[in-house]
């Protein structure tokens, strides 16, 4: 039997098969270990907002973060020591070069950004190391919970890589040379190569990109790994140094913040949408899954999920504008008895945030042509109301009040301010009835001012 999600799940699945037939690329073998792997595995994972996990192919297969690891351990350092202190030891500028370039800031030997290995090992190191709760430690606990789930190294790719990565542990000389650093990069350089040695599925990196694209909070497990701030930042930086010297076309083409890995990992994150994963271990010269890229590229463009294309806007938010008179006699029942005033009435719907709150506004104003009138605000239809748009609304209708004109809210839910009709806060609180007809008849002058 099938299910209606399963179209989810239908349009991985042609995706994997469009792209299964890929054979270009190489898989990395300057970590010994990363080239005994099978090259033609291929997994699609996709998690929302929800936490429902779609998926397709090997995306239950393991296979070792690598540089995947990057954006999170990036995000633990900004959640121990805040965006400030992290961008005094690594900057947040694309470098334009490989992953493995010696790109130090001149004078301050600052590496360009988290997402390249130099800037990834200073942030590994910037993660505190206590002896009660040692760096890995942190930093494992911080990527399963990201995950969803305990993880744990590959212990056979730790070993190929720290006997091999030499070109990292210069890196992590050079940087101790160069700059005044609060912490010492060649003393974390083996926790680094055991942060790239963490095994994962295609499925835990959907769940990790998922949590990065639901403000920190993992979907599946509700837990809040990181504060919303240090998502959105880890975003802006995966955005636009995630994929090394080829970011800047990645954001053109695909438009998603999205981190790759030698090992053939690769994540997206659609901002309150989804994460999205990919593994397939053939390379590009920039050190990224070749299917992955493709398969990510389409279903951005499947999905319409391209940051920058015409953000989703809002069905309409105002559903009403009308005088309480115009209304159905059951809305606005106590108004048929001549009126002092003809109230203005403007519901609204959805969730407010500032684009919308912006309509309601300027409805508010076309609904009152003398600019006089008495005037009502149906909420009652709203689904919620962020800080921004309750801060717009309550200073519109204290403009409106200001002016000597009466202004009142129809919100049962309270979600500009608890209901009741002797409810008054201070000046910015607009007047709050649990229903249109209080609203109306108060705006009316029935009821006492
Ligand atoms: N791009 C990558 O995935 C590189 C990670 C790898 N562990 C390295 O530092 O070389």
């Amino acid at each position: 039997m099938s299910t209606a999600a399963d179209a989810v799940t239908d349009a991985l699945r042609e995706l994997h098969a469009r792209f299964a037939g890929l054979r270009d690329g190489l898989v990395a073998d300057y970590i010994p270990q990363l080239a005994l792997t099978d090259p033609d595995a291929f997994g699609l994972a996709l998690i929302s907002m929800d936490g429902h996990r779609y998926s397709a192919g090997d995306a239950a297969a393991p296979f070792t973060l690598q540089s995947v690891s990057k954006p999170f351990v990036y995000a633990l350092a900004l959640s121990a020591l805040g965006l400030d202190e992290v961008c005094r030891w690594v900057n947040a500028e694309p470098s334009g070069e490989a992953y493995n370039a010696v790109s130090l800031e001149p004078g301050t030997g600052r590496p360009d950004n988290a997402m390249v290995n130099a800037g990834a090992i200073i942030t590994t190191a910037l993660i505190p190391d206590t002896p009660d709760a040692p760096r890995f430690d942190r930093i494992l606990d911080g990527l399963s919970r990201f995950a969803g789930r305990r993880l744990d190294v590959d212990e056979q790719v730790y070993a190929s890589e720290a006997a091999t990565g030499d070109r990292n542990r210069a890196l992590a000389y050079l940087l101790r040379s160069t700059g005044p650093l609060p912490v010492d990069p060649v003393a974390a350089i083996d926790t680094y190569f055991a942060q790239c040695a963490v095994r994962v599925t295609a499925l835990d990196l959907a769940a990790m990109a998922a949590t990065l694209a639901h403000g920190g909070v993992n979907p599946l497990t509700g837990d809040a790994v990181v504060p919303e701030p240090v998502a959105a930042q880890v975003l802006a930086v995966m955005a636009t140094c995630g994929m090394y010297d080829a970011s800047g076309d990645w954001l053109l083409r695909v438009g998603l913040p999205a981190k790759s890995g030698v090992s053939g990992g690769l994540i997206a994150a659609g901002p309150a949408r989804f994460g999205l994963a990919a593994y397939s271990p053939r390379l590009d010269p920039t050190g990224t899954s070749v299917r992955g890229r493709a398969a990510l590229g389409a279903l951005s463009e499947r999905l319409g999920l391209h940051l920058m294309h015409n953000p989703a806007l809002a069905a309409s938010t105002v559903t009403l504008v009308a005088t309480a008179d115009e209304l159905p006699a059951a809305g606005a029942a106590p108004h048929n008895r001549a009126p002092r005033e003809r109230v203005a009435v403007v519901a609204a719907q959805g969730a407010l945030d500032f684009t919308a709150a912006e309509r309601v506004l300027y409805a508010l104003d076309e609904s009152r042509p003398r600019g006089t009138e008495p005037v009502v605000l149906d909420l009652r239809r709203v689904t919620g109301v962020d800080r921004v748009a309750r801060a717009m609304l309550s200073g519109g209708l204290g403009r409106i009040a200001a002016d000597g004109a009466r202004a009142a809210v129809a919100d049962p839910a309270g979600r500009l301010a608890p209901p009741g009709p002797g409810r008054r806060d201070g000046p910015a609180a607009p007047r709050c009835f649990a229903t249109r007809a209080q609203a109306v008849a108060w705006c009316a002058g029935g009821g006492p001012g």
